[in-house]
C-alpha cells in the first residue's frame, strides 16, 4: 500500500480537467471558465452593493423621495435587483454546463481509456502491476461518486463558491483589515482543513490498489458466472468472503477511511471563532456609530456569504474523489504510448511468401528472471506445416505470442521474407497472420460475426463463410441453428443460444480459417483440439492436410494423432529445440518425441482394451 503522504493527486486531477475540458471543447470550455468566475463574481457584487444600499437607506429616508440620496438608492436597487438575477442566473447555467463540460470528459476519458489499453502492439502491459493498479483505479469511471464526471460538477459548484468567499474576506477588510486578514488566513485554511480530510479518505480508497486489485478479483470470482460452478463444488462462498474481508481491512484502514472528528473540530473551532469575532465588532461598532453604515452593511452580508460553504457538503467530495482517475488515464496513456518503427516496412502483397525464422531469438517475460526461449534458432518453412510440441512450460505458446508481435523479443529477430517483423506495423504483420489460441474468446455476437471477425471487410461474402466452415462439421452446427449464421451466440439474448465448449471451439477454427480464406498466409494453431470430442479430433486429424495445404501453419499441441500429420515437428525442451524432424524420423531416433508418442498411444490402447473388457 503506498504512503498515502504522497502528491495531492485530487490537485493534479483538478488541473487535469480544467486542461481536458479545454483541449477537448475549447469553446465550451471559454464560456465554462467565464461563467464559473461570473457565478463568483455576482454574489460579490451583490454582497458590496445590497451592502451600500443598506448604508444609503438612513441618509435618504432623511433626504425625502427626490433627493439626490434617494435616487443613489433607486440605483442601488436596480443594481442590487439585476445582481441578484445575474446570481441566480448564472449559477443555474454554470451547473448546467458543468454538466455538459463533465459528461464530455467523462466520454473523452473513457474512449481514450479503451484506445490506451486496446492500441499497443503487444500485450505485455497487462503483465506489469503497476498498469495494473493504474487500471484499478480508472475502472472508478464508472462509480457513481468516484466518476470524473460528478468531479466537474462539483467544481460547478465549489470553485464558484471559494472564489466568491475569497471576495467576501476581502470585504470583510474594509470594515477591519485586521478581521479581513484573519479570515483570508482563516477561511482558506478550514477549506484546506476539509480538503485534505477527504482527499486522505479518497488516498486510503485509491492509495492499496495492489491490495485491492487481489480483494476486488476475489469478489468478483464469487459474484461472476465464469467461476459459478467451482465456488458452489468447492464450497468457495466462505473462504472468498473471510479473504476478502481480510485483504479489504488490510488494505483500508476502515477506523482511518472516516473524517476525523479531531480536524473537524479545529475547522469548525476556527470558523466559529471568526464568525463569533467579526459579529460582536460589528454589533459593537455599528451601535457605537464609529463605522459607516454602509461597511457596517457590506461586512454582514459578506459574513452571511461566507455561511454558504461548499467545503461540508458532497460537492467537495465529489471533486476530490472523482478528480483522482483523470491523471491516470493521461499517465496511463503517455506509458503505453509506443514508437512506430521509426520507418515501417511495407510488405508484399502476398508476403509472407517464403521462409518465416526465429534468428537467436531470446525471450523473458516482464518481470521475469528465467528465460523461456535462449538463443532460439527456427525456419518454419514457406507453404508448410510445423507442428510443435515439449513438455507443459515449454515455451510452445509463448513461441507463438512472439510470432504473432504480442511481444518482442528480448535479442535476436523474427524475421518473414527476410524482414524483420519489428520493422513491419504491427497491423501489417498481423493482416497475414490467423490464428486459433489456446484461449480462444467466445463472442456473444452472431455466428456471421464471429468467424468474420478477423476479415469484417468480408463479412457478406457467404462463399468464403461455407468454405471456412466446411471442416469439422461447423457447416452443419450453423444450418441446425434457429437462424443459422444470424443467431447471437449467447442465451442472453433473445433467440440466442450458448454452445458447448466443443461447438465454441470449432466456431473459433471457422474464424481462424476464413481469415486464411481472406488472404493470411500463415495459420496458427495453438492447442486448436483441446474441447473436441474424438469424432472431431479424427475429422481434424483426416483434414489436417487439406487445412494446411499449402499454407504455412504452426500447430502447437499435445494431441499426437494431429501433430503426426505435420510436414515437421520440433520438439521444445529448455528454451531450446531438442528434435526435428518428421514423424517417422522422430521415432526412429527414439528420444523424447517417440517416448512421449508411445506413451499416449499406449494409452489410448489400455483404455480401448480396458473398454472392451
Ligand atoms: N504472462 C506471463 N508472464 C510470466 N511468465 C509467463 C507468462 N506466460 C507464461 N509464462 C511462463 O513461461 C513459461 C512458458 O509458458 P508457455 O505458456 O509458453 O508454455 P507452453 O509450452 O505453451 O505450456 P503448456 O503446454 O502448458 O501450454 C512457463 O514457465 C510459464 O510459467
Amino acid at each position: 500500500m503506498s504512503s498515502p503522504r504522497r502528491t495531492p493527486d485530487s490537485l493534479r486531477g483538478i488541473a487535469a480537467i480544467f486542461h481536458l475540458s479545454w483541449q477537448n471543447k475549447p469553446g465550451q470550455a471559454a464560456a465554462w471558465f467565464a461563467l464559473l468566475f461570473a457565478s463568483a463574481a455576482f454574489p460579490f457584487g451583490l454582497v458590496l452593493v445590497g451592502g451600500t444600499l443598506l448604508g444609503s437607506l438612513p441618509a435618504a429616508a432623511e433626504a425625502g423621495l427626490d433627493s439626490p440620496e434617494a435616487q443613489r438608492t433607486y440605483v442601488y436597487i436596480g443594481l442590487f435587483a439585476a445582481l441578484t438575477l445575474g446570481t441566480r442566473f448564472s449559477q443555474n447555467f454554470c451547473l448546467a454546463l458543468s454538466h455538459n463540460v463533465g459528461r464530455d470528459l467523462q466520454l473523452h476519458l473513457q474512449n481514450r481509456l479503451l484506445n490506451v489499453l486496446a492500441r499497443p502492439a503487444g500485450i505485455a502491459h497487462y503483465d506489469r502491476p503497476d498498469i495494473l493498479d493504474r487500471l484499478r483505479v480508472t475502472r472508478n469511471l464508472g462509480v457513481d461518486q468516484m466518476r470524473p464526471e460528478r468531479a466537474v460538477e462539483g467544481i460547478g459548484q465549489v470553485f464558484p463558491n471559494v472564489l466568491a468567499s475569497l471576495g467576501a474576506c476581502l470585504l470583510i477588510g474594509l470594515f477591519s483589515p485586521w478581521l479581513g486578514l484573519a479570515w483570508l488566513i482563516g477561511w482558506p485554511l478550514m477549506f484546506y482543513l476539509f480538503m485534505m480530510e477527504y482527499a486522505r479518505i479518497g488516498r486510503l480508497v485509491y492509495a492499496g490498489s495492489t491490495d485491492l486489485r487481489e480483494t476486488e478479483y476475489l469478489r468478483d470470482i464469487a459474484i461472476s458466472e465464469e467461476p459459478a460452478k467451482e465456488v458452489r463444488i468447492w464450497g468457495l462462498r466462505r473462504r472468498l468472503l473471510e479473504r476478502f474481508d481480510a485483504g479489504w481491512a488490510r488494505s483500508i484502514d476502515t477506523g482511518q477511511a472516516g473524517m476525523r472528528p479531531g480536524r473537524l473540530a479545529i475547522a469548525l473551532a476556527i470558523v466559529l471563532a471568526l464568525f463569533g469575532t467579526t459579529a460582536t465588532l460589528l454589533a459593537y461598532q455599528g451601535l457605537s456609530g464609529t463605522v459607516a453604515a454602509a461597511t457596517i452593511g457590506i461586512s454582514l452580508l459578506a459574513v452571511r456569504s461566507l455561511s454558504e460553504l461548499n467545503a461540508f457538503d458532497d460537492s467537495t467530495a465529489f471533486v476530490v474523489f472523482g478528480a483522482v482517475p483523470v491523471p491516470k488515464v493521461t499517465d496511463l496513456d503517455d506509458d503505453l504510448r509506443e514508437e512506430e518503427p521509426p520507418a515501417p516496412v511495407a510488405l508484399a502483397p502476398e508476403a509472407p511468401e517464403g521462409d518465416v525464422t526465429f534468428k537467436g531469438v531470446t525471450f523473458a517475460y516482464p518481470g521475469a528472471e528465467d528465460h523461456v526461449l535462449e538463443d532460439f534458432d527456427l525456419t518454419i518453412d514457406a507453404g508448410t506445416s510445423l507442428a510443435v510440441v515439449g513438455h507443459n512450460g515449454a515455451g510452445k505458446t509463448s513461441l507463438v505470442k512472439l510470432l504473432s508481435g504480442f511481444y518482442a523479443p528480448d535479442s535476436g529477430a523474427i524475421t518473414a521474407d527476410g524482414i524483420d517483423i519489428a520493422d513491419l506495423r504491427p497491423a501489417e504483420w498481423r493482416s497475414r497472420l490467423s490464428a486459433l489460441y489456446q484461449d480462444f474468446t467466445r463472442y456473444p455476437l452472431t455466428v456471421r460475426d464471429n468467424i468474420t471477425l478477423g476479415a469484417p471487410e468480408f463479412a457478406d461474402h457467404d462463399d468464403k463463410i461455407r468454405a471456412a466452415c466446411r471442416h469439422l462439421d461447423v457447416q452443419e452446427l450453423v444450418d441446425s441453428l434457429p437462424r443459422g449464421l444470424d443467431t447471437v451466440l449467447s442465451a442472453e439474448y433473445e433467440g440466442g443460444v450458448d454452445l458447448s465448449g466443443g461447438q465454441w471451439q470449432r466456431v473459433a477454427l471457422a474464424r481462424a480459417l476464413f481469415k486464411v480464406e481472406c488472404g493470411a498466409r500463415l495459420l496458427i494453431l495453438d492447442e486448436p483440439t483441446s474441447a473436441l470430442d474424438v469424432r472431431a479430433e479424427a475429422d481434424l486429424y483426416d483434414q489436417f492436410l487439406d487445412i494446411t495445404s499449402g499454407l504455412t501453419t504452426v500447430i502447437v499441441s499435445h494431441r499426437f494423432s494431429t501433430v503426426r500429420r505435420a510436414d515437421r515437428i520440433v520438439v521444445i525442451d529448455a528454451g531450446r529445440i531438442a528434435e526435428d524432424g518428421d514423424h517417422d524420423t522422430l521415432m526412429a531416433a527414439d528420444g523424447l518425441y517417440a517416448t512421449a508418442f508411445r506413451l499416449q498411444a499406449d494409452r489410448l490402447n489400455l483404455h480401448t482394451t480396458g473398454a472392451r473388457s
